[in-house]
């Protein structure tokens, strides 16, 4: 059964503005910012999550450098948890694990500390938005190598026809987005 649409999905998604041809030719850039600038969609955006996930058991939040950091603070804060740094490789001083994935062009890679969370924890994985899926799934797969369990990705935003939403699910990780758009 599909996750019903949240109450105000429109309302926030209405205040992502859409750049054209950002940052190359043919891609549609989904901008948050203006969401994020606003105090009362900020502030819905925030309550939609801590709504969703305040009933869930959850251990921990993870965000992914470098939107996924801006909301998942805030709703780790908001459900009385602590937060986990997922970021790009050479940025976190401690002992790391790597995991590489694909981008439209070439690779990249995410690390997280190896002391982040503990076997057993059940996590929250936190970004802005799912493209080709391959950043959600790098970040899931690090958490689920230190013993987490993954108990919901969670994105504002879903760019189905990229296939990262399938892709996610097919590696049988529930995915939350409050709005979708068409193109890329
Ligand atoms: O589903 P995917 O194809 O993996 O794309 C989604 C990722 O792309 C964007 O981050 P980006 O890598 O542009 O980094 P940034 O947050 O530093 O801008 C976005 O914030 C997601 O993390
Ligand atoms: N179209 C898009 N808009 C915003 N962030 C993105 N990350 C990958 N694709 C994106």
């Amino acid at each position: 059964m599909s996750i019903p649409k949240p109450l105000y999905a429109d309302y926030i998604q209405q205040r992502i503005r859409t750049v054209p041809d950002w940052p190359q030719p043919g891609v549609q850039f989904r901008d948050i910012t203006p969401l994020l600038q606003d105090p009362k969609t900020f502030r819905l955006l925030v309550d939609t999550f801590v709504h969703r996930y305040m009933d869930m058991q959850i251990d921990l939040v993870a965000g992914v450098d470098a939107r996924g950091f801006i909301l998942g603070s805030v709703v780790a804060y908001e459900l009385n948890l602590g937060f986990v740094p997922i970021r790009k490789k050479g940025k976190l001083p401690y002992l790391t694990e790597a995991e590489e994935y694909e981008l439209e062009y070439g690779s990249a890679t995410v690390e997280i500390h190896a002391d982040a969370c503990k076997p057993g924890d059940r996590v929250l994985l936190v970004d802005d938005l799912v493209a080709t899926g391959g950043t959600m799934i790098a970040a899931a797969r690090l958490l689920q190598r230190l013993g987490a369990t993954v108990v919901e990705a969670a994105a504002i935003v879903d760019l189905p026809e990229l296939g990262g939403s399938r892709l996610i699910a097919g590696q049988g990780i529930e995915l939350y987005t409050i709005c979708d758009f068409a193109g890329h």
